[in-house]
């Protein structure tokens, strides 16, 4: 029986608070209004914002909500006037929209795209700025525009990437979030050149998705810097070449690294989410030039700092989002190079669940022993 146009009614893991285990249950996801697309997400993988706004240090998360934004799936039915995708489809939801229309957009200086992030901020749909979830009659909120830890979402249009068909959803949910993260981060935002130097502050998914980005623009010295040694033999084959672990060491991390590096590296990444961490990588730069992409995501309330005289003598300090990435023209590309098998995906998944056990997956993720945990939704 055709679901297009009713009302549908499935599993989804709901945080009804902060800091409180995610409820599986059935929740009411309406039929998608124009510009807008459903999508039965068939698997999902955590990500740490996904933690962080769980934890309730995300300035901008709301509860009652359904958090993941690390999805992929097929188109359900959509909604007037949308034609680049179809029933049948497999698609990426990006947490990143790009309309081609915007003035961000149409920039060509940034991947950022302002047409509905001012609903996506505040967990409502651009069309009527409501929700499409509820649960017996309680609204409930959409997360970064995404929404992917249920069986169905309503997604807007310019927020979806059609995909290869080919291509395998269990493993290419990943490319919605973490791994275009960390190789944007190098080739995108930094542009590391061949023969570079390069530090990267926590090897986790974004870490070494910063190494495998490094080593294939060609980096000569590939710094994997973390506190936890056991994710150091790991860290090699994505490229990392040495190791520092700041335990090791009395003298702050930056001037270690300066010394090891004849006066600093050419390039730093931050993919943690620590303010102190963040001013070690932007002071471990080389004087000059030396530039720092801040990847990672602070907590409510928390700021950088660092010596005017840094950046006065040159440093760069950056950011990014998404890794730079255009999402609906990014994401269909590195499907394909993953098929090509020019960059990894396989390696980053550590473990699978079902839906069900989505709070041992948030578990794996703090035990530090898990780089990705894909949950297996409806496949
Ligand atoms: N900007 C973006 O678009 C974007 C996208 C995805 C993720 N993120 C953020 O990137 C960050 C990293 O994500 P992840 O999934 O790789 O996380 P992760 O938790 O898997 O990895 C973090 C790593 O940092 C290490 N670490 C923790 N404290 C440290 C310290 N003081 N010094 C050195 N190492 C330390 C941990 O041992 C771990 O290996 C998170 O903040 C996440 O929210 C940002
Ligand atoms: N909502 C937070 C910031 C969270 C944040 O920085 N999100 C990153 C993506 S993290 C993906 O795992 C991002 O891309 N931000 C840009 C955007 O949201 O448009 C806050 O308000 O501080
Ligand atoms: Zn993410
Ligand atoms: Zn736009």
């Amino acid at each position: 029986m055709s679901t297009i146009g009713k009302v549908i009614t499935c599993k989804a893991a709901v945080a009804w608070e902060a800091q409180k285990p995610l409820i599986v249950q059935d929740v009411q996801v309406d039929p998608p209004q124009a510009g807008e697309v459903r999508i039965k997400i068939t698997h999902t993988a955590l990500c740490h914002t996904d933690s962080y706004t769980l934890d309730g240090k995300d300035p901008e998360g709301l509860f009652p909500c359904i958090l993941g934004h690390e999805a992929a799936g097929i188109v359900e039915s959509v909604g007037e006037g949308v034609t680049e995708v179809q029933a049948g489809d497999h698609v990426i939801p990006c947490y990143q929209a790009e309309c081609k229309e915007c003035k961000f957009c149409k920039s060509g200086k940034t991947n950022l795209c302002g047409k509905i992030r001012s609903a996506t901020g505040v967990g409502v749909m651009f069309n009527d700025r409501k929700s499409r979830f509820s649960a017996n009659g309680k609204t409930i909120y959409h997360f970064m525009g995404t929404s992917t830890f249920s069986e169905y979402t309503v997604v807007h249009a310019i927020s979806v990437a059609k995909v290869n068909p080919e291509a395998p959803l269990d493993k290419i949910c990943l490319l919605g979030c973490g791994i275009p993260t960390g190789l944007g981060a190098v080739w995108n935002t930094a542009k590391v050149e061949k023969g570079s130097n390069v530090a990267i502050f926590g090897l986790g998914t974004v870490g070494l998705a910063v190494a495998e980005g490094a080593k294939a623009a060609g980096a000569s010295r590939i710094i994997g810097v973390d506190i936890d040694p056991t994710k150091f033999n790991q860290a090699k084959e994505f490229g990392v070449t040495e190791f520092i672990n700041p335990k090791d060491h009395k003298k702050p991390i930056q001037e270690v690294i300066v010394e090891a590096t004849d006066g600093g590296v050419d390039y730093s990444f931050e993919c943690i989410g620590n303010v102190s961490v963040m001013r070690s990588a932007l002071e471990c730069c080389h004087k000059g030039w030396g530039t720092s992409v801040i990847i990672g995501v602070a907590a409510s309330g928390q700021e950088i700092s660092t010596r005017p005289f840094q950046l006065v003598t040159g440093r760069v300090w950056k950011g990014t989002a998404f890794g730079g990435f255009k999402s609906r023209s990014g994401v269909p590309e590195l499907v394909e190079k993953y098929l090509k098998k020019e960059i990894k995906v396989d390696e980053y998944i550590t473990h699978n669940l079902k839906l069900s056990e989505i709070n041992d997956a948030f578990d794996l993720l703090h035990s530090g022993k898990c780089l990705r945990c894909v949950l297996h939704v409806s496949d």
